[in-house]
């Protein structure tokens, strides 16, 4: 028996999601968007595991964790979260990004269909080979896409401007528009850049758990140029895309697309 937050009584098991972002600045956006959306917050941390907020929406439940920057600390805190505080059935990496220009703007929200690693692999004389194509592991994780079909919608139909596509996660924020034109051209469609959507989903897929990843674009993807950085806006965008998702159904949808 689960509660809702109007105190009503619900039969079954309550659904759980584990957000995980990079800095507590995200954390704590993800947090109010669960609360607008009618999350009971608990002031408490699992197992004493520091760092954790916990919401509960009627039948279902989100934790949410700031693990750090770079897929090492994502995977990382992912893993430690997953193993120490779950069950769960779905996993969401959520934070700012950059947007590539012809598919998301500043203050877009992007919803990813894949979560690409694009600078794990070696450079050759014939340019990049990624880890796959040097015959070792993956580079790609797929989230259900059904879930994000879903997602998408929900933000739409909230009025967010809202992008689906490839994101992508580098150890290296590019800073040139010849990287930013390398990287689009390897990855056509590419929605998004960031630095820890492939850590999160690695250490999903080592607990057999499907992914998502959600990101509100603070800055265009190419030369550098902290001025026009929108920080402050992006994680507005983040809170207001946390208040409309429909959880429940989304953890049921990516359960069952993924089982
Ligand atoms: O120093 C720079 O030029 C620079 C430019 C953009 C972002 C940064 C960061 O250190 C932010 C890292 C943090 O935010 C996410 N993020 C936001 N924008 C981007 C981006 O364009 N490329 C990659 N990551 C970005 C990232 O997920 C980290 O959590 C520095």
């Amino acid at each position: 028996m689960s509660t809702t937050p109007h105190g009503e009584r619900q039969p079954g098991p309550t659904a759980r999601l584990l957000v995980v972002t990079a800095v507590q600045a995200e954390a704590d956006r993800v947090t109010a968007g669960l609360r607008a959306a009618g999350g009971e917050y608990h002031d408490e941390s699992p197992q004493g595991m520091d760092g954790h907020r916990v919401v509960r929406l009627g039948r279902a439940e989100a934790v949410v964790l700031a693990a750090g920057v770079g897929p090492a600390a994502a995977a990382a805190g992912t893993a430690a979260a997953l193993a120490l505080v779950g069950p769960f059935q779905l996993v969401c990496s959520a934070g700012i990004a950059g947007g590539f220009a012809e598919a998301a703007a500043v203050g877009a929200t992007v919803v990813a269909d894949a979560v690409l690693a694009a600078d794990l692999g070696a450079t050759t004389p014939d340019g990049f080979s990624d880890v796959t194509e040097l015959g070792f592991g993956t580079v790609r994780h797929t989230p259900p896409p059904a879930a994000v079909e879903l997602a998408a919608g929900a933000l739409r139909s909230a009025g967010i401007t809202t992008a689906t596509g490839p994101v992508l996660t580098v150890s290296t924020v590019t800073g040139t528009a010849a990287r930013a034109a390398e990287l689009a051209e390897r990855h056509p469609g590419a929605a998004a850049e960031a630095m820890e959507g492939f850590g999160v989903a690695e250490a999903a897929a080592r607990f057999g758990l499907p992914v998502l990843e959600l990101r509100t674009v603070s800055n265009p993807v190419g030369p550098r140029d902290r001025a026009a950085w929108r920080i402050g806006e992006a994680l507005v965008a983040l809170e207001q895309a946390f208040a409309v998702l429909p959880y429940r159904e989304l953890i049921d949808t990516a359960a069952k697309e993924s089982g």
